[in-house]
């Protein structure tokens, strides 16, 4: 087993949701030398898996775009993978070992699924890292799994705004399209080692990962889900990588993001009115916009599950803002079109 800089044993941490983050995350961590071990799917994926050497490849598509890297490359030139070996698989179900690291990279539609295949391998001691986009997921367990909050594990959030994505050929590989950065903070005050530990390796690795305080990361959440209310359906719909919303030849498009923006500041203006400042309407446009600009090469995750034929997380994103919006009396046209709309998209499928 690898050790740690102080000479201790590295836990072994598990990731349920091997798609574009999950291996991201998890090629990252097996690199810094932690034993992984991928939660997949079924009995016939991890003998895919282990066929295949039991390796994640990770493709850092983020250098083409990257002035300084780019000169690096040759006209053409393939950026090679890098291909992660040792790394274990089993479904989430066939132990029933103690997790003690656990990350979630699955879709928020998906979470409560995959947590009731592992939560009896979790206990309090165990460290839970959530890695989705759009809100509810934490609460939506809280409520469904745990009556009592001693027996839950420490739960980590964090909200990701890396750009990754799967070729549909390359099952274990993922192509890091948008280096960007990751905020993650403990859900309680008072965290089990494993959470500690979680925390140090997290933001150790080469993603920008910044712990922060729970009060802190709330209006990061915020601001990120006004991203994917803006970014990921106007994508899906448009069939295009998100930097096309900045082309300046269709201006129309600015004046989507802006009057969006507007409206999402008016709901957050009467949900969470003491972060006013932090999330006025100029803020929220300028957030979204970089967000454009940093992972202009990424096709938006809602874009491919579109692209899959998959459900999209619409219900978390602007069903989630259309639902607060209702709450606080807000009217929300834009996210009640763009929900339906996504609605009508995946009814098609
Ligand atoms: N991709 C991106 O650029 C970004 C994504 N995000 C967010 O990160 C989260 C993950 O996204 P992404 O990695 O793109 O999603 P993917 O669809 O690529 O990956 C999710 C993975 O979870 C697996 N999964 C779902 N349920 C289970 C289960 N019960 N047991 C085992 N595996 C399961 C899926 O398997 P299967 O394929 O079999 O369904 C899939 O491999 C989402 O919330 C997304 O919005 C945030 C920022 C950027
Ligand atoms: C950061 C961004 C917008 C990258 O595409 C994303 O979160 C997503 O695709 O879901």
């Amino acid at each position: 087993m690898a050790s740690s800089a102080e000479g201790g044993r590295l836990s072994r941490i598990y990731v349920l949701g091997a798609g574009a983050v999950g291996l991201l995350f998890a090629g990252h961590l097996r690199n810094a030398g932690y034993p992984i071990t991928l939660l997949l799917r079924s009995s016939a994926a991890v003998e895919r898996f282990e066929q295949q050497g039991g390796k994640i490849g990770i493709v850092n598509d983020w250098i083409r775009a990257h002035p300084s890297r780019q000169r690096l490359l040759r006209a053409g030139e393939e950026i090679p993978c890098c291909s992660i070996d040792d790394v274990q698989a089993e479904t989430p179900t066939e132990k029933d070992t103690i997790i003690n690291q656990l990350i979630i990279t699955t879709k928020a539609q998906h979470v409560q699924q995959a947590y009731s295949q592992v939560q009896s391998r979790l206990n309090p001691n165990s460290a839970v890292l959530m890695l989705q986009n759009g809100m509810g997921t934490l609460e939506a367990i809280q409520r469904k799994f745990y009556t009592h909050s001693q027996n839950q594990p420490a739960f980590i959030i964090g909200t990701n705004a890396h750009g990754c994505l799967r070729h549909s050929n390359e099952e274990f590989a993922t192509h890091h399209t948008a280096m960007s950065s990751c905020k993650i903070a403990l859900h309680i005050p008072s965290a089990p080692q494993s959470a500690m530990e979680m925390l140090t390796a997290l933001a150790a690795l080469p993603l920008n990962v910044s712990v922060v305080n729970w009060s802190d990361l709330q209006p990061q959440m915020l601001l990120k889900l006004a991203a994917n209310a803006v970014i990921n359906p106007a994508t899906a719909l448009a069939g295009c990588r998100n930097g096309l919303m900045l082309q300046p030849e269709v201006p129309s498009v600015r004046e989507f993001v802006a009057s969006a923006c507007l409206e999402i500041a008016a709901i957050y203006a009467r949900a969470h009115p003491h972060l006013h400042s932090e999330l006025s309407a100029a803020a929220i446009e300028e957030y979204v916009l970089n967000i454009v600009h940093v992972t202009a090469q990424n096709k938006s995750s809602m874009l491919q599950d579109v692209a899959a034929a998959r459900p999209t997380e619409s219900d978390w994103i602007n069903g989630y803002l259309v639902r607060l919006g209702q709450q606080h009396g807000v009217p929300t046209p834009i996210n009640t079109s763009l929900y339906a709309l996504m609605k009508l998209r995946e009814s098609a499928f």
